[in-house]
């Protein structure tokens, strides 16, 4: 039996190990971990006693001051939790947990390790990383970050890149932060490139055929209205245009070239939605291990399923979420199609305003919602939600009222852009969000303003269709009991998601016993992801929990927990399928 020392890291990236015994954790904050002896037949798999996650590197010397708060959770505890959940968890019982996730854009006003540590005891549930701008390095620096928070902090911050796509947009502007188009004045957008400062009045587009696509008369659109120019000639790589509408230019910002009325596409709608950047992308974000791909401009399901094999080819041990991004009018035309084969959904009305009719938008949006939830997915609504808080420390009276309206239709998460990226006060803007879902999502609930939605049957095998009844009854019984929280033991988080659908007035607890799938597990309404090494079956993985949760003042005499679990026992081998426990904490 070999006895080593392993650094444990509850973080990112990293080899998932089976299990291993431990001797526990002395007071000097040094810890052993041993390996146990190999199961009989089993291979390599060794015998779980604490089961834990991402195991950076095994060295034979012990780690000493290198064991971190959650580590020693894991292997003291017998659980992990996010901190600022079981902060709430003290403090305000069960129903205090705030059930809408929260998405924050990283960017220059947020990404040092302390600015990224407001946003995160703000509330982040993840974070976004626009591959649009930056650099490897300075992504990988904020995914460190990040990681490091997780690890020291004791946080659960999630990562997730966003593709550029291919569609067209300005590059970026010679390092300037902004620059400021005047009414009538000429402007050169052009394919050439720069390196350093640009020319005056200059401005790269990154789409190769653009000076062959536009035509004299075309109108320029800029981020979906910010600034109009008309085209006045072609000039080789050049496009001259004079300003019809004045405002202020971002870089990397959205172009779209209208003509008649209609937005004309000619060669670049034939553009692959991943282009060969982003492979390159998505190839740093699976070796940087981040838990969730956005792709952008998707249009039509074949590109979400050609991803995710490609992403189980390279990570087969470690599943990355893919997030479809509905910007336009062609993923519109196959919606459906689209949810069923994403891992979740980005209403991303930015580029949606300005593919379409802006007074079209909020239909759309509750549309989009409406179908996620249906299907079972999670769904992000996302841009322009706190828009003026990029300068004012406050955010306007409609804003609020729209991030009200998206936590009144249940979405799952919500995400903020520029607020965060490169605005003026991030961790206010989500603290704003924070502060709106939790009154809003009192208000559906406690004051009684929550409408029932009838959710169709989804599954469509025996063992799913099961899951499926006993998720939407535990959510009903614990509704009529009003239970305190649901608690769901799930390996990948299946039953977790079927419950969280119901939108339920009790939290849902999901245990599970990876630390990654913890983190995929939060972008989901009212999911409480905890880690936890499984029991035989489901009474004592519920009692086990239970006492466990007890002991660190999380859960009081009195409180009902309805429970479930997909976690297959011994029971289930003997024909019982599922069932729900209800259980009151004595
Ligand atoms: N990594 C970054 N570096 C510099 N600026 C950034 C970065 N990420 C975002 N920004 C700034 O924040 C603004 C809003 O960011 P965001 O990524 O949400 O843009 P978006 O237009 O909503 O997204 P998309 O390009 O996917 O449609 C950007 O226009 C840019 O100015
Ligand atoms: C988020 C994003 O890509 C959009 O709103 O366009
Ligand atoms: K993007
Ligand atoms: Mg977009």
């Amino acid at each position: 039996m070999a006895l080593r020392v392993v650094r444990v890291d509850v973080g990112w990236c990293g080899l998932d190990v089976s299990g291993f015994d431990h001797k526990g954790v002395r007071g000097n904050g040094r810890c052993t971990v041993k390996f146990g002896r190999k199961r009989a037949g089993a291979g390599a798999r060794l015998v779980p006693a604490v089961r834990c996650s991402s195991v950076v590197r095994t060295e034979e010397k012990s780690v000493g001051a290198d064991v971190t708060r959650l580590e020693r959770a894991v292997v003291e505890r017998g659980f992990e939790v996010d901190t600022r959940v079981e902060g709430e968890l003290k403090e305000g019982g069960f129903r205090s947990v705030r059930r809408t996730k929260l998405v924050a854009t990283i960017g220059p006003s947020c990404c040092t390790y302390e600015q990224l540590e407001a946003l995160a005891s703000s509330g982040v549930n993840v974070a976004r990383l626009n591959m649009c701008h930056g650099t490897h390095e300075w992504h990988r620096e904020v995914i460190k970050n990040c990681r490091r928070l997780n690890a020291e902090k004791g946080y659960g911050i999630a990562v997730m890149i966003d593709t550029e796509g291919s569609e067209i947009h300005m590059g970026d502007l010679g390092g300037a932060s902004s620059a400021k188009a005047e009414d009538g004045e000429e402007w050169c957008f052009t394919v050439r490139k720069f390196s350093g400062p640009l020319p005056a009045y200059t401005l790269p587009v990154n789409y190769e055929g653009f000076a062959e696509d536009v035509k004299a008369g075309d109108e320029l659109v800029v981020d979906g209205g910010m600034v109009r120019f008309e085209v006045l000639e072609k000039v080789g790589p050049d496009v001259k245009c004079k300003c019809t509408d004045p405002g202020i230019l971002l870089p990397c910002a959205n172009l779209t070239v209208w003509r008649d009325g209609h937005m004309a596409r000619e060669k670049s709608a034939t553009l692959p939605t991943i282009s060969s950047k982003d492979w390159v992308d998505i190839d740093f974000g699976i070796l940087e291990g981040v838990d969730f791909i956005a792709v952008s401009f998707v249009k039509s399901s074949e590109v979400i399923k050609h991803l995710k094999s490609y992403v189980a080819a390279r990570s087969p041990d470690r599943s990355i979420g893919v997030i479809a991004k509905i910007e336009d009018a062609d993923s519109l035309r196959c919606l459906d199609d689209i949810i069923r084969v994403s891992d979740g959904v980005m209403v991303a009305r930015g580029d949606l305003g300005a593919q379409m009719p802006l007074e079209q938008v909020p239909s759309v949006q509750e549309a989009i919602v409406d179908a996620c939830r249906k299907l079972n997915k999670p769904v992000i609504v996302a841009s322009q939600l706190l828009e003026s808080m990029i300068e004012y420390p406050t955010p306007t009276r409609a804003e609020v009222a729209d991030v009200s309206n998206a936590v009144r239709q249940k979405a799952d998460a919500l995400m903020l852009s520029g607020e965060s990226a490169m605005g003026l006060h991030p961790q206010k803007a989500i603290e704003v969000l924070r502060g709106v879902s939790l009154r809003m999502e009192h208000w559906s609930r406690e004051e009684g303003h929550s409408e029932t939605t009838s959710l169709p049957e989804i599954s469509k095998s025996e063992t799913g269709r099961t899951s499926e009844q006993i998720c939407n009854s535990a959510a009903q019984i614990a509704n009529k009991l009003g239970a305190d929280a649901i608690f769901v033991y799930t390996r990948r988080g299946y039953m977790a998601s079927l419950l969280s659908r119901n939108r339920p007035d009790c939290p849902i607890f999901a245990f599970t016993e990876s630390s990654h799938e913890m983190r995929r597990m939060d972008l989901q309404w009212g999911v409480v992801p905890f880690q936890f090494a499984f029991r035989k079956d489901l009474e004592s993985n519920l009692l086990q929990s239970v006492s466990l949760l007890k002991a660190n003042g999380m859960v009081k005499p009195g409180n009902l927990v309805v429970a479930v679990s997909d976690v297959s026992s011994s029971s289930q081998s003997a024909g019982i399928l599922q069932s729900i426990q209800v259980h009151v904490v004595s």
